[in-house]
């Protein structure tokens, strides 16, 4: 384990590895992450063929920046109550699951999103399909 102890550019570019580490490591380590980047890449890969618009771009990505943002943190409040508290806890729990509840908000405001900027181009195509 390696501190940032560099100063100027070279401790800018060092935090910006660190930080890389630290969405690799979430990645690799919680199965939400790979749910969550598995199914971002189904649904830009979806805006790609229903040729979505700039506008629904730009809530996508909001949507998704937020989940993935919302999950980093939560691994990072994990990782830190498993530190400061392995054992059982009240307010390790409350930590815990405040975090997890975060993620649920974003998760159900991506889901709201993905719904009103798909509704209108997937119903298009069925009606394209059956006429
Ligand atoms: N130290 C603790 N004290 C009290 N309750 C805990 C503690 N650690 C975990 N819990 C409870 O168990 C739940 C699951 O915790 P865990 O650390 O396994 O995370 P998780 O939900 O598996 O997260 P993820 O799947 O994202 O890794 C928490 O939401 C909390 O309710």
């Amino acid at each position: 384990m390696v501190k940032n102890t560099a100063v100027g550019h070279k401790k800018f570019w060092h935090s910006f590895r660190f930080a890389s580490q630290g969405i690799v490591s979430a990645f690799k380590s919680e199965l939400n992450m790979k749910v969550h980047c598995g199914l971002a890449v189904v649904v830009l890969v979806a805006a790609v063929v229903f040729r979505l618009p700039l506008a629904s771009w730009m809530l996508l990505l909001f949507s998704i920046t937020l989940v993935l943002t919302a999950e980093l943190l939560n691994t990072a409040i994990e990782a830190t109550v498993d530190l400061i508290s392995p054992e059982i806890h009240p307010l390790a729990k409350r930590a815990k699951d405040t975090a997890a509840g975060a993620v649920l908000l974003t998760a159900v405001f991506a889901v709201l999103v993905g719904v009103y900027v798909f509704y209108h181009p997937v119903m298009d195509w069925i009606s394209g399909l059956m006429s």
